[in-house]
């Protein structure tokens, strides 16, 4: 559906000369739901903007729908929908009204414009508002509007530009809700872009992580995070009530302990474990609390699997465990482990 080669984007305003897009390479295979996650600035809309033919490269080229952008942007244009970042419809417009102006700009006889109007509006529960004004809807349901607009032509393509911004949680939800049926039902390939970190990972089949113009990591989420990203076991265990002098003996046992859950490479204070230099690998660190207890940190990718055998590895080994954690590997982690930033944080 899509295919990319050295894509990019430079802008040039008065003196200032902005490198958006440095690069893209990217294909998007048919039936694929896609996330171009990235903070602001990223160059994510740039690129949605030239792949739908809105914006000329300054290099590289891109087929989409088969088309070359360049060369056949009207051929493009037909094939896909686009739904930009701005609420489309017009203010005063009344809803079944857009939605027919659309039909007539793709040059659709009024019967099958008048038929999507209304198919389009019962899937996307907007039936009963066709008379209404724009103005008078809610932010979802504007929203969802906007999709029906993009829609219109029964577009193989969909490209939508922060679908669920400043939408509220329900909402948010409810619109994923009708893009799923929408996909079901007239299966689209989709892309999409957001820096919801948990709608990415939970939406998305593949994530392309774009920063400063570039894309940084290709993958399925799950791949992203076991890839890039440690999950990480907490665990606190009760130290043997006495004298410090017992302290390094606590450590010991639990270290000892840990020892075949960690596996056979790990196990150092802060050394690689499995997957070496590559990638992350188990890393254990154990330390004495004031209190004498012992808190243990395990970073793995699978820590789900780790922290009941490293419970179970414990109590054999007669030590106690006070309480244990699980902090699961997210998309935030991948990020900051590729560049060095919280893209939470930058969103915050
Ligand atoms: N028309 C333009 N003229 C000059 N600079 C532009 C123009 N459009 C975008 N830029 C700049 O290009 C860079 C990338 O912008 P872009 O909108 O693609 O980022 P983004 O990842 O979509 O961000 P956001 O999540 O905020 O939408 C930014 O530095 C932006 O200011």
């Amino acid at each position: 559906m899509i295919h990319t080669e050295g894509l990019t984007k430079t802008f040039h305003r008065k003196k200032e000369v902005v490198e958006a897009v440095k690069g893209i390479d990217v294909d998007v295979r048919e039936g694929e739901l896609v996330a171009f996650l990235g903070p602001n600035g990223a160059g994510k809309s740039t690129t949605l903007r030239m792949l739908t033919s809105l914006l000329e490269p300054t290099s590289g080229r891109a087929e989409v729908a088969g088309f070359d952008i360049r060369t056949q942007p009207a051929e493009v244009r037909s094939r896909i929908g686009y739904i930009g970042q701005g609420n489309g419809g017009g203010f005063s417009y009344r809803v079944a009204d857009e939605l027919h102006n659309q039909g007539r700009f793709y040059g659709l006889p009024a019967s099958e414009y008048q038929r999507r109007a209304a198919d389009l509006l019962a899937a996307l529960e907007l039936d009963g508002l066709g008379k209404r004004t724009v103005q008078s809807l809610s932010g979802g349901q504007r929203r969802r509007l906007d999709v029906a607009l993009g829609l219109m032509n029964h577009p193989p393509l969909l490209f939508l530009d922060e679908p669920t911004t400043g939408l509220d949680p329900h909402s948010r939800a409810n619109l994923w809700e009708h893009i799923g049926v929408l996909r079901e039902r007239y299966g689209m390939t989709i892309v999409l872009t957001t820096h919801y970190l948990d709608e990415a990972d939970s939406m998305a089949e593949r994530v392309v992580v774009i920063d400063h113009g570039t894309i940084v990591a290709d993958a399925p989420p799950a791949a992203l995070k076991r890839d890039h990203a440690d999950d990480v076991v907490t665990l606190v265990v009760a130290g043997t009530p006495g004298s410090p002098a017992q302290v390094p003996d606590d450590v010991t046992r639990v270290r000892a302990a840990l020892a075949p859950v960690v596996g056979e490479v790990g196990g150092g204070a802060g050394e690689p474990g499995r997957g070496g230099s590559d990638g992350p690998g188990d890393r254990l660190h154990a330390t004495v609390g004031a209190g004498g207890d012992v808190t243990v940190t395990l970073s793995t990718t699978h820590g789900a699997d780790r922290l009941p055998e490293a419970i179970e590895s414990l109590r054999v080994a007669g030590l106690s465990v006070r309480s244990a954690g699980l902090k699961q590997a997210s998309l935030d982690d991948v990020f900051l482990n590729l560049t060095g930033r919280s893209l939470r944080e930058e969103a915050a």
